[in-house]
């Protein structure tokens, strides 16, 4: 008899036809892709059926062959379950990366750009684009800069949303960039001759806050001795720049969305609107989803603000760019490419950056005033070797052999070590105690290596 009719794809329609005595037959289905977008194969894809996948460059090594010569010969291995991509680096000569980050083994979300070698990789869900988004050519927007992957998206978004009218909301950690990037938005709009207000809602006492927005009229408080106008009528025929939205206090939020959705302003004090021709862009390093969630704020004001949104990376994620972003910093301040010497740069291109572009600035700043002796505690690793020469033995780990005996092994423990505890914090979902069980030491030890490496449980 039959019972039910069950049908097992989302896109394509097959249907399965089941009956008591007979289980459902789950073939094998693509439900990702792998598309290659740059390399000597940019414009392939792959589909990704459960089960193991080789990538490399050999033919006899491989499933998927890639003919780059700074990929190993078995490169990466694919795991595809129906719950997930893994990512297994089984020792590859030049690494793995994700999104900047050199990895070993890693569970990897759709969407993800790997890089092996000079190829970079893409997992694409079935039934989307391997690119949603052509990539802009340039490499810089306003005073952003930056030529990776993950800027240059960012860049063909502001290209295109900068010239519309409506409102934006930047989401980012501090530092990295949401101050210029709504700038930029400013400057390249039809706004640009008007003005460009900045409020930083972190820094205005809660009390002042709907005067500093709206405005006032004189004696509407003690200390309004005169009318004053607020940021949206000052921002009149131009843009403005909300900083750290996330803090506004909830009862003003529901004024704010009514300037956004009326564009009108009343003082405090007074009785009469105001109308005011204004663009706003609204930017948080907070997490605005999980404050909608947990009431702090309000899912309509979130929604509105976050007709457009641009999402800047922090700069982990996009390491390749220190050597520009180095020089950038370097002309800002007046200074040459060559006041920084190539081993202070390769050490810069090592580390974390959790203060992402303004700690990097930060510290560049201080290194050429300073000294050396400024920089920060960098892991001495080598973290990207790119575009190396191809491997002549699969196992050769990445090893500075022209140095003398105890520094090259120095070198090598400690990229051991930070892969290590990388892999393990990414295992045990950055608990500290379940690592250092399963690590087998001990947990202030392993409190101390972490911070040697520039590695955070908490964000792991
Ligand atoms: N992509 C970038 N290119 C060039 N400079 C950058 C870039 N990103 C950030 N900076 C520089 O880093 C510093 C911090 O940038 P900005 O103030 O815009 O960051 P932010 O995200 O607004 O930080 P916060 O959340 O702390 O307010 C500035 O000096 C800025 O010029």
């Amino acid at each position: 008899m039959l019972r039910a009719v069950a049908s097992l794809g989302d896109d394509d329609g097959d249907e399965l036809v089941r009956t008591d005595a007979l289980p459902a037959i789950r073939t094998p289905r693509v439900r990702m892709r792998l598309a290659v977008l740059t390399g000597p194969d940019a414009g392939r894809t792959y589909p990704l059926f459960p089960g193991s996948h080789r990538i490399g460059s050999s033919e006899q090594h491989a499933d998927i062959v890639l003919p780059d010569r700074a990929v190993s010969r078995q490169h990466l291995v694919l795991e595809v379950r129906d719950d997930g991509v893994r990512a297994v680096d089984p020792g590859s000569r030049n690494g793995s990366f994700c999104e900047g980050m050199r990895f070993s083994e890693l569970e990897v979300r759709p969407g993800a750009v790997l890089t092996l070698g000079t190829t970079e990789l893409k997992l694409v869900p079935e039934g989307e684009k391997a690119r949603s988004m052509p990539l802009s050519t340039r490499d810089s927007f306003g005073g952003l800069v930056g030529g990776s992957r993950r800027m240059r998206e960012v860049f063909t978004l502001l290209e295109r949303l900068a010239a519309g009218e409506s409102d934006v909301l930047i989401q980012g950690e501090t530092g990295t960039g949401k101050e210029l990037c709504a700038e930029a938005i400013h400057s390249h709009s039809s706004r640009s001759k008007g003005p460009f207000v900045i409020v930083d809602l972190a820094g205005i006492a809660p009390s002042l806050l709907e005067s500093e927005l709206f405005g006032h009229v004189k004696g509407a408080f003690t200390g309004a001795n005169t009318d004053r106008a607020g940021a949206f009528e000052r921002a009149h025929g131009g843009t403005l720049f909300l900083d750290e939205v996330g803090e506004l206090p909830l009862e003003v939020q529901p004024r704010l969305l009514r300037a956004l959705e009326r564009r009108q302003v009343k003082r405090v004090g007074a009785n009469d609107y105001r109308t005011v021709n204004v663009r706003v862009v609204a930017a948080t390093h907070q997490d605005l989803e999980g404050a909608v969630k947990d009431g702090r704020f309000r899912g309509d004001l979130f929604h509105r603000l976050a007709v457009l949104r641009v999402v800047l990376p922090p700069l982990r994620e996009h390491l390749e760019d220190i050597p520009l972003l180095i020089d950038t910093v370097l002309s800002r301040m007046g200074r040459p490419p060559s006041a920084l010497s190539d081993q202070t740069r390769a050490l810069l291109a090592q580390y974390p950056w959790p203060g992402n572009v303004r700690e990097l600035r930060n510290v560049v700043d201080r290194v050429v005033n300073l000294g050396e002796e400024a920089l920060p505690d960098i892991p001495d690793v080598p973290l990207q070797v790119r575009g190396a020469a191809p491997d002549d033995d699969e196992n050769t780990v990445p090893m500075a052999l022209d140095l003398p005996f105890k520094e090259a092994k120095e070198r090598l423990i400690e990229g051991f070590e930070r892969d290590y505890l990388r892999t393990l914090l990414e295992r045990c979902e950055g608990n500290v105690s379940r690592a250092s069980r399963e690590a087998g030491i001990d947990r202030v030890y392993l409190r101390k290596l972490l911070r040697k490496h520039g590695l955070d449980a908490s964000s792991s």
